[in-house]
Parts: C-alpha cells; sequence; structure tokens
C-alpha cells in the first residue's frame, strides 16, 4: 500500500494563493494585489504587501459547516482563511544566492550565457589535431611537438597549426585548430615533444559550449523552491542575487508570570518556558527568521510595551498564553482594548483558543496562541506554519495529509476537530499510525514522542483499529 498522499490538508479544497504561485482551482476569491515594497526607517527588509486588515474582511463561510460545531465557535477553515486573507505575500527583491535556500524563485530564470561557455578539455591532456594522430595506437607512436601548456583559467588565446599538439589541462579552454584531447595516460607525458599512443576522433574529451546550458534558455522555472542545486546552477550562470521573497521574520513571544528562562532557578510554583523555544525552532523549520523574545509577565503594561519594541523587525508576531478566560490573560486583554485583534472559539483539540489581527500603526500582523504546549505546537502547525509559507510564497501552504492505516481504537467528541500525537511508520504493509496515550495539552513528554497528528473531523466520534485515517506527518519537508 502507498502512503496515499491526499494533496494540500485543506479539509474542503480552499486553498488561497499568493499571485506571484502557481494557481490551482478554488483559489481566485483569495487573490490579492501585492504592493510594491516600501521601507520604515529602521526596517532591514521591505514590508508586506498590507491585505485587507483582519476586521475589515470578516471570514465568509464559504464551505459547508460540520453540524456538530455550536454558534458562535469558528471552524478550523474559517480561522486559517481569515488569518490567510490577512497575511499576503512579502514583496520579492533581489536576495543573496545562499540566503534563497527553500524560497521560491519569484520570475522564470532566463540564462544569460551558455554553459559551459567555451569549449574546454574534459582530461588533463594533450589538445591536437584528430586527423594528426589518426594512426597513432600503442605500437605505433605519433611524435608531435609541445608548442605550449594551457591551464585552466589561462588566458592566454592559444592556436595551433597542423602537426603540433598543446599540453592541456582539465577544464582549459581548447586552442584553435585542434579538435580533440589525448589523455596523458596515452601518452609519454613529454614537454618538450610528446608521443601519443592512442588514436582520438574529433571531439574526444572535449566538453563543447552550450552542451549543457544554452544561453536564452529558461532554466528555472518561475516558483522553482530554491535548493542546493538550484542554487549552485545560478551561480554558474553568473547571478550573485536572485528574486524571491525574502524569509519572514517572525518574533515571538511567549507571555505568563510562572515561566522562567531555561537553566535558571524555579521557584515551587514556576515552570520554564518551554514554549518560545518550540515556537522559535518551528518558525525557523519553516523556513523563517525568528527572532524569540523571552517570557514577559502578565503585566499588560510590559506586554504591550515589549510588542511595540519588537515590531521594527516583525513581518509577523507570534505570542503563545494569556489568551483564554482567565483574569490575568494578557495578550487577550491588551489586544483586545486596540480593537484590531480578534478573539475566537476555533472547533479544534488542542487549541480552542485563538486570535489573529494587527497591531499598532505599523499594522503588523499577530497570532496568538493558546499557552498549553501542545496546545501552541499544534496551532502552531495549522495556523502559523500556512501563514509563513504564504508570506514566503511556498505552495501548498498546508502540509498534504497522508492515508494511514489506524493501529488502535480513538475515541472523540463531537463539535471539534482533534489532532490526536501519534507515531507514524511505513511497513512492509503500508503506510501506519499509532495513536498515543494522554490527551492533555501539557503532555510535552508525549508530544515529544510524536511524529504525527491524526485528524478526527467534527462530525466524528470514533475511529477504529483498521480504519484509513488522515494523518499530518510532521517535520517532512513539502
Ligand atoms: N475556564 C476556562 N479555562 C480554560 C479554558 C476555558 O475554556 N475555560 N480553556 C483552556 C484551554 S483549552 C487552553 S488551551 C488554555 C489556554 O490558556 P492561555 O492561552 O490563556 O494560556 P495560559 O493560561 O497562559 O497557560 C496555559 C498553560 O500553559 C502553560 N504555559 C503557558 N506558557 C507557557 C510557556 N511559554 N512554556 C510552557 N508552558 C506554558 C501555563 O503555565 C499553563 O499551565 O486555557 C485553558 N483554561
Ligand atoms: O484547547 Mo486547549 O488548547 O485544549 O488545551
Amino acid at each position: 500500500m502507498s502512503t496515499g498522499e491526499t494533496g494540500d490538508g485543506s479539509e474542503q479544497g480552499v486553498l488561497p494563493i499568493d499571485p506571484g504561485a502557481p494557481r490551482s482551482a478554488g483559489d481566485e476569491e483569495l487573490t490579492q494585489p501585492v504592493a510594491p515594497p516600501t521601507k520604515a526607517p529602521g526596517q532591514t527588509q521591505p514590508q508586506q504587501a498590507q491585505p485587507q486588515a483582519a476586521q475589515a474582511q470578516p471570514a465568509q463561510p464559504s464551505r459547508p459547516r460540520p453540524a456538530s460545531i455550536r454558534e458562535g465557535v469558528l471552524t478550523v477553515e474559517d480561522h486559517l482563511e481569515k488569518i490567510l486573507r490577512g497575511i499576503g505575500p512579502l514583496a520579492a527583491y533581489d536576495q543573496p544566492l545562499v540566503e534563497s535556500l527553500g524560497l521560491p524563485l519569484h520570475e522564470a530564470f532566463v540564462s544569460p550565457m551558455d554553459l559551459p561557455l567555451f569549449d574546454n578539455s574534459s582530461m588533463d591532456g594533450y589538445a591536437v589535431r584528430s586527423e594528426d594522430v589518426a594512426m597513432a595506437g600503442p605500437d605505433n607512436p605519433v611524435m608531435l611537438p609541445v608548442v605550449g601548456e594551457i591551464q585552466a583559467g589561462s588566458a592566454k588565446p592559444f592556436a595551433i597549426s597542423a602537426g603540433t599538439a598543446v599540453k592541456i589541462m582539465t577544464g582549459a579552454p581548447i586552442p584553435r585548430g585542434a579538435d580533440a584531447v589525448v589523455p596523458l595516460e596515452d601518452t609519454d607525458r613529454g614537454n618538450a615533444r610528446v608521443q601519443i599512443f592512442a588514436s582520438a576522433k574529433r571531439g574526444d574529451r572535449i566538453r563543447p559550449r552550450g552542451e549543457d546550458v544554452t544561453k536564452g534558455d529558461t532554466v528555472l522555472g518561475e516558483g522553482t523552491v530554491l535548493g542546493p542545486r538550484e542554487i549552485g546552477l545560478l551561480a554558474a550562470l553568473g547571478a550573485p542575487r536572485v528574486k524571491a521573497r525574502p524569509r519572514p521574520r517572525v518574533v515571538v513571544i511567549s507571555t505568563g508570570s510562572e515561566l522562567r528562562e531555561p537553566g535558571t532557578h524555579l521557584d515551587y510554583d514556576s515552570i520554564n518556558d518551554g514554549n518560545s523555544y518550540m515556537l522559535a525552532a518551528a518558525v525557523r523549520e519553516a523556513g523563517a527568521i525568528c527572532y524569540r523574545v523571552g517570557a514577559v509577565d502578565d503585566n499588560p503594561r510590559t506586554f504591550q510595551r515589549v510588542l511595540s519594541e519588537q515590531l521594527v523587525r516583525a513581518d509577523l508576531v507570534v505570542t503563545s498564553g494569556g489568551i483564554s478566560k482567565g483574569d490575568h490573560d494578557v495578550v487577550k486583554e491588551t489586544l483586545s482594548a486596540l480593537g484590531t485583534v480578534e478573539f475566537n472559539e476555533v472547533a479544534m483539540q488542542p487549541g480552542k483558543p485563538q486570535g489573529f489581527g494587527r497591531v499598532f500603526d505599523e499594522q503588523t500582523p499577530i497570532i496568538t496562541l493558546p499557552g498549553n504546549a501542545v496546545s501552541a505546537y499544534v496551532s502552531f502547525e495549522v495556523f502559523v506554519l500556512p501563514a509563513i509559507r504564504r508570506m514566503m510564497g511556498r505552495t501548498p501552504y498546508r502540509r498534504p495529509m497522508v492515508h494511514a492505516v489506524l493501529a488502535s481504537d480513538i475515541r472523540s467528541r463531537p463539535g471539534v476537530r482533534q489532532y490526536v500525537r501519534g507515531v507514524f511508520e511505513v511497513t512492509h504493509r503500508g503506510a501506519k499510525v499509532t495513536p498515543l496515550a494522554g490527551a492533555g495539552s501539557h503532555l510535552v513528554g508525549t508530544l515529544a514522542k510524536a511524529n504525527a497528528l491524526i485528524i478526527v473531523g467534527e462530525d466524528q466520534t470514533a475511529l477504529n483499529m483498521g480504519d484509513t485515517v488522515r494523518t499530518l506527518v510532521l517535520d517532512r519537508p513539502f
């Protein structure tokens, strides 16, 4: 059995797309214009195109809503759509080549030159005229005077005349008049004169100009995700920079007066700030640049000050904690007052409380995640990862789902989409996923054992051993 990838992870087929990326059916409604890059004082990268503010563009219920979801609760799709509508692709500009690793090429790359750029030798040996060595053999050496030596990088324009040879190194330009190279091993390696013990045909051991790439060829299409091979090719073609959307700069802030920096003293009532490290790593894994801000306490003034200080370097802010129903939910309290961030209950577990909007004059997008570690992780996977990919112009935005056979029963309550931690493996019988025991949103030990999230739909209350289930296989590049 194959692992049956089902394409984009969207449940109902809505795949919002950025204007620069290839389109597929159903994308039109979220196509947005991209403004030219602008630079605010102190910014190191052009700002992202400003799409509609979240509150100005309420999510349109564009697909059937599972019947079991309570009124007033957003579906996962609704919340994701709201985020993707509210966060546009960053404006593309020239990126240093190595920095472009993992970014999609903004426009097709047309080769400005032939590769190889000139006929050159594929071996160390002697450049000759093939007709001069046509009769050469082990018992019938041909003796030729050596009129010079050409190394790779030698600028000397060489030409040979009939009955002569030039010593030549791998990669060096073939002198005019020569049409073959005899390798050193088939000669006596002479310097003034050389004995040649093998014949050579026209073109032997010559790498001809334009053999690999012809000037004017489209060598990399628009949207090609740049890896080491593509970057190597671009450099070989003389491009020190390449046009791509930049890596988004994501500021990660965790909130909670109980949080301490790992490695510092813990009182009986304090815990280590695991989330900001987990989220920072996830941001980086998604291909973005992360600025991890240590934990801030539950004082709204502190939170507001830290947030506003950070915006100068943020294309996106991600917070964890402080958004549920408690008395000291600092993120919700502070940002609700601004009126540009909406907090909702989303029909998912873990990850029920969520928020999204824009903040301050910069109108920087902010995604607020719940504080429970597993909730923060799952929320990142479901909402932040697609947003980062959209900013970079990487499609699909969402991780493709994989079908796998369930190894033990799962029970769920109706009205929420459950993301159950599991272990995915491919056995000789096909793809299999085993749910891990322990559903608590605080269980980071279990989270670290998982490599997959099993999806239980909103209207499903049970998945049984042997069922084929939808699974997000984590950590896989896509
Ligand atoms: N009365 C209700 N209480 C709660 C509800 C509810 O609906 N009614 N929802 C629960 C759910 S579900 C979640 S999820 C959490 C989300 O709460 P917050 O986003 O406000 O998060 P906090 O209260 O700040 O923290 C929750 C939990 O996570 C720990 N935490 C927070 N930050 C970190 C961090 N950076 N590293 C490690 N652990 C962290 C924190 O200590 C708490 O234990 O609310 C439920 N409550
Ligand atoms: O929804 Mo909370 O995220 O279950 O723990």
